[in-house]
This record gives structure tokens, C-alpha cells and sequence, in this order.
């Protein structure tokens, strides 16, 4: 029994201590995992705050760049970008999370722009992945297009844009716009003196203007008491949709779009109204042209000239292409001479002296007018054309708040830039427009301030190369709507400013919003004060 309980004993005191050495080694083990993942941790750390040192920001494993781009995203996003070009000498290589679609290479280079654009034009294609994200959208439509399908429209679109009936119908849609409705809707919110959005009634505009030039009709955004219109809502959410797709992983998304879920519920839905409305126009305008009756074959809207060709086989073009040539032109004009006009308008109003110079201009244009009556007055295109100062005016505010802040391109085979860097096949390109009209590599000093006179050489226009200036692209596929976005704008600045002053809210908080198209994120509050007015 005592030998018995000695062994048990024993035993137990061996047991006991067996248990104390697995424990002990279980926590030596802890600690040194523990050991080993904090100099694990202290190496990671090291080694991504040097490569911060040489590639601009750290590098953690897995999420790459992200937290420090979540932290720019903060505060202002392009004034981050422009700070992290500035510092990395004009070409920004971000690497994103190994599972999202963010790594890219983001340049500032007027000499790398030139590069892209032109020199190695077909080296850097809009590329499949922006096609396939904006697809459901634009179709095959020229801004999604690249080789043949881009050409074919570029070519039958840009001698559209050149012809003389184009451009007196868009000269007398925008003339009809702005005296038969946006004038009263202005007269209207001075005779209230209530604040309201001006960017928004410009979006109005632009937005009815546009319509009229892809497709000859009118949807009507802008009247009195501002309506909600459903093609234009449409118009929008599709856009915002579409836009989220470019910040998740191309994985993610369509298996939202094959569920039918969230975002991708609401964007199918918006285009699903976009195509109503389209086909309802397309289906209309065919049946007028087979009608023969004169006045409505005349017609010279996009619509119209295309539904008039044929394609390479000679068969007329289908619905569904035709669909894509309007939608993709609405999409290239809808916002982008309205924003440019918000800042332009924001712009003034901190800058007293331009907008005397701008309304002196004005004077003396109209002063040169013979024994014309007393009606209302309104700007011929040949007085638009004298309008230099102004021109310079809206191109500086432009330089400063490009309607299109950053742009895109992906890379067919291994190239190098002209600045040395190396890009690979599929790499993503983004040139950053808005970094470009902040460097003083570019600009000079006075980089960031808003001088007009940058564009003139004895009062008289001068131009700049499109690779510096990138606020309507370059090269071969520079905007095709660029005479008639200036005439636009022009147009519609001379026609407010000859009768209102624009006094923006006070305190109005004025920053960019981050989207494809650089609009105010709290739009433009402003009150009218007639130029009349004591
Ligand atoms: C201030 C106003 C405007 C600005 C700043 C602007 C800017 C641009 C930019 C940056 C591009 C290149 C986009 C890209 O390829 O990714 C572009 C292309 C284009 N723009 Fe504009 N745009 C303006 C107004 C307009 C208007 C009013 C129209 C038509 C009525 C228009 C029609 C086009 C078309 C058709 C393209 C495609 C050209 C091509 O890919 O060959 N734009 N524009």
C-alpha cells in the first residue's frame, strides 16, 4: 500500500513536472513566436518606411499603398496626388493591395504625355479593363473604343463637328437655350434673392444642350421650378454607378452584377432607363427619315447623320450601335463645360480685377454695334470670337480646375517613358491633369494663382502645347468637342456677367468632388445682383 502510494507519489511528482515542462516550453514557445513576430513586424516596418523613402510612400505587405492613400483620401485627394507627383519628380508609381486594381503608374510629365498620346499612340490604348468596367454603359461607343471601332466613329463624328449646318445648329440650340430659358430661370431666382446652385442649373443646361446636339431632342432639365427629369436621373446614377466600379476588385463587382445586388441592382436599373429613352429617340428619328419628310431630313444632329450611314458591310448601323454613338456624346458633354463654368464663376468672385477686364471686354464689343435697336441683347458668334480675354479667363480657370481631373490608358507592350520610367504590358496608366496645372516645373512660380494673362502676349490668344495643358487630351484623340465647349462656355459667361454679378453664399464650402468629372461637392451657392442695380 505505502510502496503503492509511494509510487503514486512519484508518479505524481514526475506527472507534475512533465505538465510544468510542456507548460514551460508552451510559453517559451509563445514568447518566442511573440519575439518572432515583432521583429517581424520591426523588419516589415523598416523596410516599407525605406521603400516609402525612395518610392514616395510605404509599402505594406499585402495592403501595398492603401493606408496611406486612405489617409489622402481624408483630406483632399488631388491636392495629395499633385503634393506626391511634385515630390517624386513627375511620375508616381503606386502599388495598390495585391486584391484590388489600383496599382497604376500616375505621371505629371508633359514629356511622358506626349508620349502616350502621340508619339506611342497605339502603345497605350484606352485598354480592356477600362472597356470592360464602363461596357454595360457605353457599349462600343467612342469614348470606350480603341483601334477600327474608335476610328470609324472619330472619323464620321469630327467631319460632323466640322460641318457648317452642325455648327449653326449648335450655335442656335445654345442660343435658344440661354434666352428662352436659362436667362428667365435667373431672372426668376433675382427677382426671389434666394440663393440657389448654380452649378446645378448650369449642369441643366448643359445637359439639355448636348441631348439636342447627340440626339435633336430636348429633355427640358432646365425650366422654371428645375424638374426632375428621369432620363437625366438615369443619366446620372448609371454614371455614379459605373465610377464605383473603377475602386473595387473587377471580382467583386460582377459577382454583384451576376446577383443582381447593391450598386450593380441600381446600375443596371438606370441603364435599363437610358436604353428606354434612347431607343424611343432611335425609333422615332428612323421613322422620320423613311417619312422623307424635307424638314425633318435636314436635320444635323449625331443621331441623325449617323442613322443616315451605312456600316463597312453597307448595312444602315444598328439600334444598339447607335444607342452607344448618343450615349457616349452625352456622356463627353453632359458635365464637363458646366463644372468648368462652376469654377470659373467660383474663380471670379475671388478675382475682382479679371472680371472687370472681362466685362471692359464686353463693353467694347458691344460698343462697336451700329443702330441696333433696344431689344435684348444677344452675343453673335462673331462677337463670341472677339471675346480673347474671356477665352483666356475660362482656359486659366481650366488649367487650375480641369473638368476632367485624371485620365486613363493601359500599356500593349513593355515601353519606357522619355523620363526613364519602365512600364510593363497591361500596366495602368493615369496621367493626372489637375497635378499638371500645379507644378512649378510646368508653370512656374505663380503656379497656383489665377492669372488670365498667362494666355496672352499683347491682348491677342496664345496657345499652348496640349501636353502641358491636357485639359481636353492630346493628340490624336483630343476632345472633339473642344471649339464648341469654349464657344459654349463663353457664350454663357458673356450672356450672366453682361447682366448679373455673381455673389457666391458666404461661407460656402467650395471643394472638389472625387468623381470622373470635377464637380463642387456642395455646388455652387450663389445670389444675382443685376449689373443695373444701383
Ligand atoms: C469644358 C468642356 C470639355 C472638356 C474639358 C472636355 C475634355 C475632354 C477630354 C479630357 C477628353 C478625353 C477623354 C478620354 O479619352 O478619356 C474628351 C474627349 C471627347 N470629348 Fe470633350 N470635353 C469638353 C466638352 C465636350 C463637349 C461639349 C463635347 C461634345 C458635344 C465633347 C466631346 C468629346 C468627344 C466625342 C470625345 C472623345 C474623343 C475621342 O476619344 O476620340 N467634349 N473631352
Amino acid at each position: 500500500m505505502n510502496s503503492g502510494n509511494q509510487t503514486a507519489l512519484f508518479s505524481y511528482s514526475s506527472n507534475a513536472s512533465t505538465t510544468a515542462n510542456v507548460e514551460m516550453a508552451r510559453i517559451l514557445t509563445e514568447i518566442q513566436v511573440l519575439e518572432l513576430l515583432f521583429a517581424i513586424s520591426i523588419f516589415v516596418t523598416i523596410h516599407s518606411l525605406r521603400q516609402g523613402r525612395v518610392r514616395g510612400l510605404a509599402v505594406w505587405p499585402v495592403v501595398g499603398m492603401l493606408p496611406s492613400l486612405l489617409l489622402g483620401l481624408r483630406k483632399d485627394m488631388y491636392e495629395w496626388i499633385t503634393g506626391m507627383i511634385d515630390r517624386q519628380g513627375g511620375t508616381f508609381i503606386f502599388c495598390g493591395p495585391w486584391f484590388t486594381n489600383l496599382h497604376c503608374v500616375i505621371t505629371a510629365d508633359p514629356r511622358n504625355l506626349e508620349h502616350i498620346l502621340k508619339t506611342k499612340f497605339s502603345n497605350y490604348p484606352k485598354g480592356e479593363y477600362f472597356r470592360d468596367t464602363l461596357r454595360d454603359l457605353l457599349g462600343d461607343g467612342i469614348f470606350n473604343a480603341d483601334d477600327e471601332t474608335w476610328r470609324g466613329q472619330r472619323k464620321t463624328a469630327s467631319l460632323e463637328f466640322h460641318s457648317s449646318a452642325f455648327r449653326s445648329m449648335t450655335v442656335q440650340s445654345l442660343l435658344e437655350l440661354v434666352h428662352s430659358r436659362l436667362l428667365p430661370v435667373l431672372a426668376e431666382a433675382h427677382e426671389h434673392r434666394k440663393p440657389f446652385d448654380l452649378q446645378d442649373v448650369l449642369l441643366r443646361l448643359t445637359f439639355d444642350n448636348v441631348c439636342m446636339i447627340a440626339f435633336g431632342t430636348d429633355p427640358g432639365c432646365l425650366r422654371p421650378g428645375l424638374p426632375e427629369i428621369p432620363f437625366a436621373k438615369a443619366f446620372e446614377n448609371a454614371t455614379e454607378a459605373a465610377t464605383i466600379r473603377f475602386l473595387t476588385p473587377t471580382s467583386i463587382w460582377k459577382a454583384f452584377r451576376y446577383l443582381d445586388f447593391g450598386i450593380e441592382r441600381c446600375l443596371r436599373q438606370s441603364i435599363y432607363r437610358v436604353d428606354e429613352f434612347a431607343y424611343e429617340v432611335i425609333r422615332r428619328r428612323k421613322k422620320e427619315l423613311a417619312s422623307g419628310e424635307p424638314e425633318k431630313a435636314t436635320r444635323s444632329d449625331i443621331l441623325t447623320s449617323f442613322t443616315k450611314l451605312s456600316d463597312e458591310t453597307g448595312n444602315p448601323y444598328s439600334d444598339k450601335f447607335l444607342r452607344d454613338i448618343c450615349v457616349n456624346f452625352i456622356l463627353a458633354g453632359r458635365d464637363t463645360s458646366s463644372v468648368a463654368l462652376a469654377w470659373f464663376f467660383w474663380l471670379l468672385s475671388q478675382h475682382q480685377e479679371v472680371e472687370d477686364r472681362i466685362l471692359k471686354e464686353l463693353r467694347e464689343i458691344i460698343a462697336e454695334r451700329e443702330g441696333e435697336g433696344e431689344g435684348e441683347l444677344v452675343f453673335k458668334p462673331e462677337e463670341v470670337k472677339k471675346m480673347e480675354y474671356l477665352h483666356a479667363a475660362l482656359r486659366e480657370s481650366l488649367r487650375l480646375y480641369p473638368s476632367v481631373p485624371v485620365d486613363h490608358k493601359e500599356v500593349v507592350e513593355d515601353d519606357v517613358f522619355p523620363d526613364g520610367t519602365v512600364v510593363k504590358k497591361g500596366t495602368k496608366v493615369l496621367y493626372a491633369v489637375y497635378a499638371m496645372g500645379r507644378l512649378e516645373s510646368i508653370w512656374g512660380k505663380d503656379c497656383r494663382d489665377y492669372k488670365p494673362e498667362r494666355w496672352l502676349r499683347n491682348g491677342r490668344l496664345v496657345s499652348e502645347s496640349a501636353y502641358k495643358f491636357p485639359a481636353f487630351n492630346g493628340g490624336l484623340r483630343l476632345c472633339l468637342g473642344r471649339d464648341f465647349a469654349y464657344y459654349q462656355m463663353k457664350f454663357v459667361a458673356a450672356s450672366i456677367l453682361h447682366r448679373y454679378r455673381v455673389e457666391v453664399a458666404a461661407d460656402h464650402p467650395v471643394e472638389p468632388k472625387i468623381a470622373l468629372t470635377l464637380y463642387m461637392k456642395h455646388g455652387l451657392l450663389v445670389t444675382l445682383r443685376r449689373r443695373d442695380e444701383a
